[in-house]
């Protein structure tokens, strides 16, 4: 009889302080070199308990917080037992497939795993494919056949169809199977897909399923593809909820008519009162294009990255953001074809037909919200709201990813208070707390906001529907040519950034001098001060040149941080009895009050 399946969770967690180290976990010489040259050198939470599990063999299904190094918690076990794996030499078809719900995913996993297989110098070979390929490049890619295969869902069906995987081929090799982002790849619409490659798993094959949220559908696939596995949740202390979005991420929220968002996002970004880099999320194309058109007649430049754009270019987008090139990203998540979806009440496997006939345009592996790992954004401002609890998490877990931290601001209109209400809730904020968990951004004051009105209310009018539409097509066809570009150079030059760049201005117009700097008379006292401060945290931060300048990959001290000190509320208001906290260390710095701003 099958054992139950065991849940470790708690237990795990209590011995968190003993801080095993990678050797500890009986890791690879090879691994723990690799991890060094990339700066890691002691395992999260979920990669202490994950690593020794799955090197035992075992099925796991691991639950983790966005940004808590889920990756390397399956890759690096992955990888090892494909060094010691000697029967690889005769296999037909990839030892270990890993599944992921978009393109942007594939691309990320594909370029870790390269990059370990390469600094551990063994002779693996590992390839991405997408169900877009032509079969006749997917037929090369699968030569070898590689050990290791990185994949959409969908893709699977298509080489089982063409006879590229053969039923009995993966039957006498598949030794690991991975379904990483595993929440999102049944309401990608991957059901079917999955159901025809469960067929031909072999029992014998681990199965290992990573997710930041649990869901029905987390369920359903564990149903599916799973047999007694080890069920680690791990939230790093106490209570599950309020440990979803990791603590060092902290969350605020501005309420706003919505016809005001522009004026509040121009009044943040232009003012200095956030810190970069900055990704901010829309729920529509078209607003992500008007919120760049917006900024620009104000010198604040910054690209887009979105369902619509070639795939060359939106991996190029993220890897020039990565790379900080530059400073502002306005991304459209999936959400909106995600809404059209409920609206019409298709079914997954449906819509993403539909998507991919109908709508052609609209790339359906395209998600640039789960999984991609933003290197040192520092706020995640929603510009709108997302429409659900889990969009929310999965939005604010782009910044403060594995030991760094981070801030997110909301901007909040009267028909979004239901979904934020709900977030709130979801998250364990409770009104009789006394412990927000999304708490006003005070250095933003109204003050501040209304200097601004009169020049973002008159630019605001510009930015017509003609304009936007216009801008959106000429950025498609720009995009379209650097793509064709960027596949061209980046065979030759893999690692070149340069070629192109995204945040190029759309304006016909170069941005008027009065818009382009806001002169000292506008600023009261107030936010001149909440500059100041923002500035000196960056500095703390040692955040002071743009990230391509060394990308500031030190550690930020909460003790050593003045902001934590600062509120631009007036004393008066302040909750504490008015006057500057001091930091004292100690307990601020395992539990840090939710109204200071860092
Ligand atoms: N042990 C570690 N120490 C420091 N940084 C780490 C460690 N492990 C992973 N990281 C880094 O943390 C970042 C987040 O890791 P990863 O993308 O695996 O998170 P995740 O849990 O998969 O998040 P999400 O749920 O959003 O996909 C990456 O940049 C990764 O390189």
């Amino acid at each position: 009889m099958e054992k139950p399946p065991k849940d470790i969770a708690r237990e795990e967690a209590e011995d968190e302080e003993e801080d095993l180290s990678f050797e500890e976990l009986g890791l690879d010489p090879r691994l723990i070199r690799a991890l060094i040259k990339k700066g890691i050198e002691k395992p999260t939470p979920i990669q202490r308990v994950a690593v020794p599990l799955i090197l035992e063999g075992k099925d796991v299904v691991a639950r983790a917080k966005t940004g808590s190094g889920k990756t390397f918690a399956y890759l690096l076990p992955l990888l090892q037992k494909l060094f010691t794996d000697n029967g690889s030499k005769n296999k037909l078809a990839p030892s270990a497939f890993i599944l992921v719900p978009t393109r942007e995913l594939c691309q990320q996993v594909f370029t870790e795993v390269s990059s370990l297989i390469e600094l551990c110098r063994v002779q693996l070979k590992v390839v991405q494919l997408t169900s877009s390929m032509p079969v006749s490049d997917l037929r090369a890619a699968l030569a070898g056949p590689p050990d290791i295969l990185v994949s959409t869902p969908a893709c699977i069906p298509k080489c089982l169809s063409a006879g590229l995987l053969l039923s009995a081929s993966i039957d006498a090799s598949l030794e690991i199977l991975v379904l990483d982002e595993a929440d999102l790849l049944l309401s990608y619409g991957y059901e079917d897909d999955i159901k025809t490659f469960t067929a031909h798993i072999p029992r014998r094959c681990q199965c290992l399923l990573m997710s930041a949220t649990s869901s029905g559908d987390v369920e359903k696939l564990k149903k599916l593809v799973l047999h007694n596995p080890f069920i680690l949740t791990l939230p790093e202390v106490g209570n599950i909820k309020d440990e979803i979005i990791p603590k060092n991420v902290q969350q605020f929220w501005i309420s706003c008519g919505s016809r005001d968002k522009l004026l509040h996002i121009l009044a943040l970004l232009k003012l200095e009162l956030v810190q970069k880099k900055v990704l901010i999320f829309t729920n529509t194309i078209d607003m992500g294009y008007r919120s760049k058109l917006f900024l620009e007649k104000f010198g604040v430049k910054s690209a887009v990255l979105n369902s619509e754009l070639p795939q060359n270019s939106r991996l190029h987008i993220l890897e020039e953001f990565n790379a900080g090139l530059f400073d502002y990203l306005i991304a459209t998540d999936d959400s909106e074809t995600k809404q059209k979806e409920e609206v019409n009440g298709e079914s997954n496997a449906e819509t993403r037909k539909s998507r991919k006939h109908a709508k052609q345009k609209l790339d359906s592996e395209f998600g640039v919200v789960r999984g991609i790992d933003f290197k040192n954004v520092h706020t995640v401002i929603n510009f709108e709201m997302p429409p659900s609890v889990a969009g929310y998490v999965h939005r604010i877990g782009r910044t403060g990813r594995a030991y760094s931290t981070g801030a997110s601001i909301s901007l909040v209109s009267p028909d979004e208070m239901e979904i934020f209400e709900e977030i709130k809730a979801f998250l364990g904020d409770d009104e009789n707390k006394d412990s927000d968990l999304i708490t006003p951004f005070s250095l933003l004051s109204k003050n501040a906001v209304e200097s601004l009105r009169y020049r973002a209310e008159d630019v605001a009018k510009s930015v017509t529907k003609v304009a936007v539409r216009e801008s959106r097509a000429q950025d498609l066809r720009n995009e379209i040519l650097n793509s064709e570009k960027l596949k061209a150079h980046f065979e030759v030059n893999p690692r070149d950034l340069d070629l192109l760049k995204h945040d190029k201005v759309l304006s016909k117009k170069p941005p008027a001098p009065h818009l382009r700097d806001v002169p000292d008379y506008l600023l009261d006292p107030k936010t001149q001060e909440a500059r100041k401060f923002v500035k000196l945290a960056r500095a703390a931060m040692g955040n002071t040149k743009s990230a391509r300048h060394g990308g500031s990959k030190k550690k930020f001290k909460r003790s050593g941080d003045p902001l934590k000190t600062f509120s631009a509320e007036a004393p008066e208001r302040s909750r504490n009895g008015g006057a500057k906290r001091e930091d004292k260390g100690g307990d601020d710095r395992q539990k840090p009050k939710k109204k200071k701003y860092v």
